[in-house]
């Protein structure tokens, strides 16, 4: 992923917030804990301001565009700092200056009884070497309109880079919509907690490389704030994946069942076999149409295949089949939906996707050891919303989605998330990249899932590891180039990664 750890700065951590939970981890570190919030401010500044100075070095012209809140307070720090160092500063203050309160204030008169000079944010100035946006962080209260859009329109239209202090300004820290217009960073310094908006939505999209620091705060601010989601890769999840016995055959591994593949789609079945393979499964069987059975793995002997003119013949296959993966190319003709039907009717280990998911969605049912994997247009149907409004709280929607359906739900796009039973906490997969959205990419994260639940992971292991396994791969596929990676380059770059030799991106 996009991120790469500097001095002073820590590893990103696991944990994500929501920005009230951030204000309450502020103010117990300033009430109970005694750091006065002037101290925070400065340590943020100073954060922010070593990150530029290692990544942009070159940078002599710093331009600071500053709001009212404690945002715009951490920006006059970094101006300050700056400025102390010779560079050339400029501060563009946006909302007037004695609207600036507390620690900002404090902030503010430091900056200029240090010589500071604050401008009003009329136009962008023609030659900066970056601009630092101190406008908006967790306050963030409304859309953002008006001479602030204008500003934030300019200042995505020109070259210099971008860095955001806590949030790219106009981002929501919770859901990670834009509020109206949104700064697209090239780094963003978060600070004491990573907020939820960096990483949903579009969060990726606008956050650019990010950089975390806690501002030293004891861990003890931390420890009665129960966590809004965890961030998930697969240098973590990989810890669930057993190791191979020594003295292991193939039963031992898993039997994977991929249902799908009706006439003209016989690929979608075929890849997610291949994936579950790659993943480690110890023997895949693929059932699809009788039409193009014979020749499904002429080119990859491994996989078994079985030709199911109808739901009947399913039987034989489940009973020897540990984990199905259904929906792959199933279709919604009469052929798909029988064996939909037969498999609903089961209580074996299911990932559900694709067509199956469709068909889910006209006769809603619930199954205790699902995983469902839809992308954002199947989970509409299934939840009878529009695309945009999943798009609008991702985290929201899948846990509509699993209170609904239940299991575990897989809600994928950018910021993938999985979201099992309650009390459990949804995670967000920080990996992966635009690259994958191409065809087929589903089918073998389905395979994938399978595979991991196939080795006895449980549903949600399975689908958190299945998740960051699968980003994973397509991260190191995307080496040579996110356009034109096609899924079976992901498949390609699994058994690496499920063997830890190239474990993290
Ligand atoms: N002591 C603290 O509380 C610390 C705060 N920190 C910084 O403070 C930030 C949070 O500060 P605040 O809570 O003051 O909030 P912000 O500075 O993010 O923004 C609040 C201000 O912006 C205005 N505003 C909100 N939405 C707007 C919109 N759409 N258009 C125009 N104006 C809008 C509000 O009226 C308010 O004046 C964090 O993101 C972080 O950068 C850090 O300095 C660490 C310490
Ligand atoms: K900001």
């Amino acid at each position: 992923m996009n991120y790469r750890p500097l001095p002073d700065t820590d590893r990103l951590p696991y944990a994500l917030y929501r920005a009230d939970q951030v204000r309450r981890l502020d103010r117990l570190a300033i009430e109970v804990f005694g750091i006065p919030g002037i101290e925070l401010m400065n340590r943020a500044g100073a954060v922010a301001y070593r990150v530029l100075r290692a990544r942009w070095p070159q940078a002599r012209r710093i331009t600071v565009l500053a709001g009212t809140g404690n945002n715009g307070g951490d920006g006059y720090v970094v101006a300050r700092l700056a400025q102390a160092d010779g560079l050339a500063v400029r501060v563009l203050q946006l909302g007037e200056t004695d609207r600036v309160r507390g620690e900002a204030a404090l902030s503010l008169g430091a900056y200029r009884n240090a010589g500071g000079v604050i401008e009003a944010a009329r136009e962008l100035p023609p030659a900066t070497d970056l601009y630092v946006d101190a406008l908006l962080g967790t306050g963030l209260e409304r859309p953002v309109t008006g001479r602030w859009a204008e500003v934030i329109a300019a200042l995505n239209a020109q070259r210099a880079p971008v860095v955001a202090l806590d949030m790219p300004s106009g981002l929501h820290a919770d859901t990670g919509r834009v509020m109206g217009a949104a700064v697209r960073a090239s780094a963003t310094v978060s600070f004491i907690g990573l907020k939820l908006g960096l990483f949903v939505g579009a969060g990726a999209q606008y956050r650019g490389e990010l950089h975390f620091s806690a501002l030293d705060l004891p861990a003890r601010v931390y420890a009665g704030e129960i966590l809004a989601a965890a961030r998930i890769d697969w240098a973590r999840e990989s810890r669930s994946l057993p190791p191979r016995s020594r003295i292991a055959h193939k039963g031992d591994c898993g039997h994977v069942l991929v249902v799908g593949g009706a006439p003209g789609m016989s690929g979608a079945a075929r890849l997610a076999g291949e994936a579950a393979l790659r993943a480690g499964a110890g023997l895949v069987t693929v059932a699809t149409h009788p039409r193009h059975a014979e020749w499904l793995n002429l080119d990859r002997p491994e996989l078994m295949v079985s030709g199911v003119e109808s739901a009947g013949d399913l039987d034989a296959l489940i009973e020897r089949a540990d984990v199905v993966a259904i929906g792959p190319g199933l279709g919604r003709t009469d052929w798909g939906r029988g064996l939909w039907a037969r498999m609903r009717a089961l209580s074996r280990p299911l990932v559900v996707d694709a067509d199956a998911l469709n068909l889910l969605a006209e006769t809603p049912g619930c199954g205790p050891d699902w995983v469902l994997t839809p992308h954002p247009g199947e989970a509409a149907r299934l939840l009878g919303v529009t695309t945009a409004e999943i798009e609008s709280d991702r985290l929201a929607s899948a846990r509509r989605l699993q209170e609904r359906f239940g299991g575990v739900v897989v809600l994928k796009g950018a910021g993938t998330i999985v979201r099992g039973p309650a009390p459990r906490l949804p995670a967000v997969c920080s990996q992966g990249n635009p690259g994958m959205a191409t065809a087929g990419a589903g089918d073998v994260l389905t395979g994938v899932i399978a595979a991991l639940r196939a080795q006895g992971l449980d549903a949600e292991e399975a689908a958190r590891a299945g998740v960051c396994l699968h980003a994973a791969a397509g991260d190191r596929a995307a080496h040579t180039g996110e356009r034109g990676l096609i899924a079976g380059d992901i498949i390609a770059a699994l058994r690496g990664l499920s063997n830890g030799l190239d474990g993290e991106d």
